[in-house]
């Protein structure tokens, strides 16, 4: 029914450290490989490609992760750029209708309800889907003194998360749009708005949370560790 993207190829800049953050250790994996679990874990996602950095000497060279197949490419300078190539490097058996799912290597913590929840809701919708949460805390404009300029009302605010569930040839069509226009896009949601698209926004929970910093690391060691079924 669909198949996974999983870009890879950041360097981690804001976590530091020698070996990039989506290859730390996590409660005894990788960070990497809870992440392509946990999208390969749901029976309608089929495979997987992964955009690494050029020569990336940390990836295992794994050829399955839980008896499906995982195929890599080389990502871009950019988020989109890896996952524009990872798109053009998927199977040519995914047509430009296919459901495709596009999930942060730095989000281990994706729970198997929200992906369940978010490909349920998005594949009925006409252009796709996003895990979000809302926006719980009240949000400041500052100034370049980090001095408040006003709160931003924040009722219609949520915060994007991924997994992102976009059909193939649409999103391929929107990212190349983006990139042609010189235009950064931050997720593949933003690709859709820029050409007037209305994705939907799915709950998802709190701890999906992207691994930045190192302070995310140990949350989410906290998040994984306290999971009653820890491949839930
Ligand atoms: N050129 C890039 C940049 C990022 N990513 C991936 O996109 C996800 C989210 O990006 P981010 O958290 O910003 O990762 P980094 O770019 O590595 O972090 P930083 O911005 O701190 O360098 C990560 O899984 C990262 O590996 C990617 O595939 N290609
Ligand atoms: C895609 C994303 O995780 C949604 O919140 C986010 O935009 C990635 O941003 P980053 O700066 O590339 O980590």
């Amino acid at each position: 029914m669909t198949w996974a993207i999983v870009p890879a190829a950041g360097r981690g800049s804001r976590f530091g450290g020698a070996v990039p953050k989506q290859y730390l250790v996590l409660a005894g994996r990788p960070v990497i490989e809870h992440s392509l679990r946990a999208v390969l874990d749901h029976p309608g996602v089929d495979g997987v490609m992964v955009a690494l950095a050029q020569d990336d000497a940390a990836w295992p060279g794994w050829r399955e992760v839980g008896g499906k197949p995982v195929l890599t490419c080389v990502g871009g300078g950019e988020r989109a750029d890896s996952v524009l190539a990872a798109l053009h490097a998927l199977p040519a058996s995914i047509d430009d209708d296919q459901w495709v799912l596009v999930h942060d290597a730095a989000r281990p913590c994706l729970h198997r309800d929200d992906l369940a929840r978010l490909i349920g809701e998005g594949c009925r919708d006409a252009v796709g889907a996003l895990l979000a949460a809302p926006v719980r805390d009240t949000l400041k404009r500052a100034d370049a003194d980090a001095k408040c300029l006003g709160t931003e009302p924040r009722e219609a605010l949520w915060r994007a998360l991924t997994p992102q569930l976009f059909r193939r040839g649409g999103l391929t069509r929107a990212l190349s749009s983006a990139h042609r226009n010189g235009v950064r896009v931050t997720d593949e949601a933003m690709a859709m708005e820029r050409l007037g698209l209305k994705p939907r926004l799915v709950e998802g929970r709190d701890d999906n949370l992207k691994i930045t910093t190192p302070a995310d690391l140990a949350l989410a060691e906290f998040v994984l560790s306290n999971r009653k079924d820890p491949s839930a």
